[in-house]
Formats: structure tokens, sequence, C-alpha cells
């Protein structure tokens, strides 16, 4: 029985194990060439990807390699640490950044290791889950003393990538018909954040998930990943999980929940997940584009009408983004909060869920 060197937390269900030997590689995400000349060209190539994919990969990005390259051996360095000397920057209730591996995703823990911080270093947030309550609190980074180097390149990396982001939001906004900075106002105290991820090589594969399935709660996200391999893609046209082939220096960009709601569905969020393998460890290093903690995150009136009614209610995303945030320290008996919640579809699958908090 191969289970029995995972602990049963990591053990995901029956339905969510992977098949490590039947992962295909997704040949068909879109590989953008962001320095493309012709701007039509690459708006429309943007558009088809978001519609088709959720997910496209891009080269010619403009992010400085050796930024890249800083952050991923300062935080090499970092991950081999002593737990002792990891945990001194531990992430907690409060101090929502820094290191962590008890993360848990749909409620089942995930095979890695986690160093997150912030684009600001006070990051403006909200106080409470309570609704009435519009106290504000500051979340700081937790920088650990060793490797020294990590926070100065952490910081000129989350430079390039809020640049890189804001670019790739215009160039969206535009491929919807919208005006270009469309979306810049909902960022200016944004929530992003950076992560350094390192998926250990696991004994039970089939078992056990890097990050199991999920959609990004954030309204874009960017991520570099090394030579490995392991994240997968829910493919829209079949549903079938297929691998995101790494490609040397590029990024890979995905839509999340936000652009969702905003569209009103016309740019899906797609599901994936992160898969493991017993021999090679993994790293990976996400940049969530997340907005300001008191944006209300609602359809805009552009994508909704008479003929097409808005599919969300409307919720703030600081209250939001904090009840996930207290879902990621245990494992709790009912499913945590999902944009689907928020539908305004009253299906038999959605009610029963429903977060008392947000009424
Ligand atoms: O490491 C990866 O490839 C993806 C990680 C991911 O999906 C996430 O952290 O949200
Ligand atoms: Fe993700």
């Amino acid at each position: 029985m191969t289970g029995a060197e995972v602990d049963v937390a990591f053990i995901q269900e029956p339905a969510h194990r992977p098949n490590p030997s039947l992962s295909q590689e997704a040949q068909g995400i879109p590989l953008i060439d962001l320095s493309n000349a012709d701007a039509d060209a690459l708006v429309r190539e943007i558009g088809h990807a978001c519609r088709q994919w959720g997910f496209f990969q891009i080269i010619n990005h403009g992010v400085p390699l050796e930024d890249l390259h800083r952050v991923e051996e300062a935080g090499r360095k970092f991950f081999q640490l002593s737990q002792e000397e990891k945990r001194k920057v531990r992430r907690d209730a409060q101090k929502v950044m820094g290191y962590y591996d008890t993360e848990h995703t749909k409620n089942v823990r995930d095979w890695k290791e986690v160093f997150d911080f912030s684009v600001h270093e006070h990051t403006l947030a909200a106080a409470s889950l309570d609704e009435d309550d519009d106290r504000v609190t500051y979340w700081d980074n937790q920088w650990p003393q060793n490797p020294p180097e990590l926070r100065e390149a952490c910081q000129k990396y989350t430079k390039d990538m809020v640049k890189l982001a804001m670019r790739l939001l215009e160039l969206i906004a535009i491929s919807l018909g919208l005006p270009a900075r469309k979306f810049e106002e909902f960022f200016r105290d944004q929530t992003s954040n950076g992560r350094l991820n390192r998926y250990p090589p696991c004994p039970s594969p089939e078992l056990a998930l890097g990050v199991g399935p999920h959609k990004d709660a954030g309204a874009l996200t960017i991520l570099a990943q090394d030579k490995v391999g392991g994240l997968e893609v829910k493919r829209k046209s079949d549903g079938q999980w297929v691998g995101v082939k790494p490609v040397p220096d590029a990024y890979i960009v995905n839509v999340g929940d936000i652009i969702e709601v905003w569209t009103n569905g016309e740019y899906e969020s797609v599901e994936h997940r992160v898969m493991v393998n017993s021999v090679k460890e993994r790293f990976s290093i996400p940049f969530f584009l997340r907005p300001s903690h008191y944006v209300m995150v609602a359809p805009f009136e552009e994508f909704t009408g008479e003929q097409n009614a808005a599919k969300y209610r409307a919720y703030n995303w600081g209250k939001f983004f904090l009840a996930r945030k207290n879902s990621n320290f245990m494992k709790l008996q009912v499913e945590n909060v999902q944009i689907h919640h928020f539908t305004n579809i009253p299906t038999q699958r959605y009610l029963p869920d429903s977060p008392r908090i947000f009424g």
C-alpha cells in the first residue's frame, strides 16, 4: 500500500487523484510573443487565449531575466534552511505574509512549502470579516535574516510583475472592447503578492497534489515555473487535465475569478492543479494580481443588460480575501468561500453551502 508514507491529511479523494502516468502536455495552450509589433494581432491573440483556455504563455515579456534568477536563487537558499529558521518568519492569523507549509486547498493539505511577500511592505487590508466593520489593518511583509539578498530580490521582482500585469490588463481590456486603462483604478492599494513555492519529492504522487484543483481568486496570475513541470489545466473544450509544458524564460498567465466576474463570464477563470513526483523537487514563482481591499467586485455594465443578466452578486474583495486566508490555517468542515457562492443562479448545488458571513 503506497499510501502508507504520506499523512492522511494530504490524500485527495479518489475523484481528485492525479494520474501521473497519463498526464499529457497541452501543446494547445497559446504561446504569445509580447514583442509582436502588430498591436491588433497581439490583442486578438490575447483575447482568443482568454476565451479558449483562460491560460496562455508569454515570451519576450520585458521582465529582466536576472531579476527572476535572483529571486529563484535566493528562494532556493531560503528553503534549504532548517525548519526552525524558516519558522521564524512563519505566517499566522495576524502576520499573513511569510513562510508556511500547511496550506490546504479545498480542505486537503498541499504537498508544498511556501514563502509569501506582498507588493507593498504594509498592505492595506480589511480588519475583520464583519460586513458592517469598515476598520482597516496592515499586512506587513516578514523577511528572513537569511539569505540577506531575498528581500531586495523580491521587492524588485514584484515591481517588475506589477508593470507586466498592468500591460497585460491593458491588452485584455482592449481585447474586450474596453478602454485600455479600464482596470487600473482597482489596483491603487493592491493586495497583490508574490510567492515562492517549493514542491518536495513525494513518495505517493498518485495520492497527493502539490496544489489541489482550484481557480485563482484574484484578477490575474503570472507564474514562472522551472523545468520539472507538474502544472495541469482543465481544458475547457473537454474537461481533460492537461500539463503545461515548461518553456524556458516564459511566463504562464491565467485569468482569475475577478476578471470572470467583471466580464460577467466572458473570460472564465479556469481550474488548475499541481502534480508532484517521486524524484524531483519543483519550484515555481506565482504573482497574484489582486485589487485594493475596498473594491466591490461586480460585473461591469458593459457586459450586462436586459438580454444579459448579471451572473454574480457584488462582493467586497477585502472581506472575501480575508475569509480565504482564514480558511488556509485549518481544515474546515465546510467548503471555504468561492465565487460560486456569489452566483445569481440559484441551483441546488450552490445554495446549501452559501456562507452566512456575507448574508
Ligand atoms: O506552482 C504552480 O505551477 C501553480 C501554483 C498555483 O496554481 C497557485 O499557487 O495558485
Ligand atoms: Fe493557482
